[in-house]
């Protein structure tokens, strides 16, 4: 009893320690980034380091003699996303918190205070599982792009950018779609349905069709993907479904292994029969192998998607392998276009400069300022009465671009 205690003590002693040394770390980190100081080398040994570092030196060469890259004047996406991994180097250095995940509490909080649109979200979908066998074409096309604007929708929900504060989802989020149509700005629903619909009634025994979901955030987000995700497989215009999330905490509220088990879980065990009926459907399909988690050190790294071929060709061959990517959110949106300030008429397809391992779509609600793909002077157009339409995340796209 007395040497439990003792080593009870140990541990507690090695925690606070830990602790001491991460809050060191993350004002050192707070203090250099509001002084505006230069960026510095990762000194960690993760296995991602030093890709950062030559990142870096990229940066470094970029600006040309004129200063170090620094907190203040560095590209957004740069600076933003090595914040995050500077917030994991304090931590991830440090046993034994090196797995503490200090967005959790937020993330959880999220989950739960959307339990009502998540209780509506599942109750409608097992509702359409009972008959989903009867339904003609027509009517799965509407099935899927209902649920296909939940998860556009589902986008909102997200901590990086309300600052942690509560993004929850307090309606239903099945009841407004139809009102909220005119703010999607780019709507390709009819071309993802063709694509799919023609893979399906193409289909052989041998050949699967795969469609991958690109994760953002959790929380609502996260399980109306899920939704989405079944709903292609139970209507049988997919076989398999691939799922990528973050190896690290990321951008406050994005996906990890973590949250996409504890997310299960929780719907698993709920107090609700729909619900917890979709929870138990969706370990089944992990255990089946029909839906598949993966993630990979790419996706928190500063780079955008047109350097993926190179950096990270295993990932991109992966993704070659799909029939359709969907890239959610607006982390991804710019990572897709290069974070670029492109006039709002260039085709996305251009903007993505050579980013085609597969046809893809981005399902993304408006956060930040890049936006492509729009018909010449739609932007100015809402630019004229509506000046933060850009940020608001009010708008959204469903933009699709063929591959090749
Ligand atoms: O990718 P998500 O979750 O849709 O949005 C992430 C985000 O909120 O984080 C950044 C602000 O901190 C912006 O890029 C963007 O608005
Ligand atoms: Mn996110």
């Amino acid at each position: 009893m007395f040497k439990i205690g003792n080593f009870v003590l140990y541990l507690f002693q090695k925690g606070v320690e830990a602790e001491k040394r991460a809050i060191s770390f993350l004002s050192k980190l707070r203090n250099e980034l509001q002084t505006d100081k230069p960026v510095t080398p990762l000194e960690d040994e993760l296995p991602d380091a030093t890709l950062w570092n030559e990142y870096l030196d990229y940066q470094r060469n970029l600006s040309n003699g004129n200063g170090e890259p620094s907190w203040f004047q560095s590209p957004w996406l740069y600076i933003e996303c090595y914040m995050y991994r500077r917030i994991h180097a304090a931590l991830a250095q440090n046993p034994p918190i090196d797995n503490f995940d200090v967005f959790k509490e937020g993330k959880a909080q999220n989950f739960f205070e959307s339990q009502g649109a998540i209780i509506a979200l599942c109750t409608y979908f097992q509702e359409l599982l009972k008959n989903i066998k009867d339904l003609d074409e027509k009517q799965l096309q509407e099935e899927f792009f209902k649920l296909l604007q939940v998860s556009l929708w589902g986008n909102k929900c997200d901590l990086s950018f309300s600052a942690g504060e509560d993004s929850s989802q307090k309606s239903s989020p099945l009841q407004c779609l139809e009102d909220m149509v005119p703010f999607i700005l780019v709507n390709d629903m009819e071309k993802l349905w063709s694509l799919l619909i023609n893979a399906k009634n193409r289909k052989t025994d041998k050949c699967k069709v795969r469609v991958d979901i690109i994760l953002d955030n959790a929380g609502f987000e996260l399980v109306s993907d899920f939704v989405l995700a079944d709903f292609l497989l139970s209507s049988k215009l997919a076989d398999e479904v691939h799922f990528h999330g973050k190896s690290i905490p990321w951008y406050v509220s994005d996906t990890t292994k973590n949250d996409f088990n504890w997310t299960i879980k929780q719907l698993q065990a709920a107090n609700h029969m729909w619900m917890s009926r979709c929870g138990i459907n969706w370990e089944g399909n992990l255990k089946k192998g029909v839906w598949v988690y993966h993630d990979h050190m790419f996706w928190t790294l500063p780079h955008d998607f047109s350097s993926m071929a190179e950096v990270a060709p295993d990932l991109y061959a992966d993704l070659q392998k799909s029939n359709l990517l969907l890239f959610k959110g607006d982390l991804n949106y710019r990572k897709l276009t290069g974070d670029r300030k492109w006039e709002h008429t260039v085709p996305f397809h251009q903007a993505l400069n050579k980013f085609h391992p597969a046809p893809l779509c981005s399902l993304r609600t408006l956060k930040s300022d890049t936006q492509v793909g729009l018909k010449p002077g739609q932007g100015e157009e809402i630019q004229a009465s509506e000046p933060e339409w850009m940020i608001s995340g009010k708008y959204g796209v469903v933009q699709f671009d063929a591959a090749l």
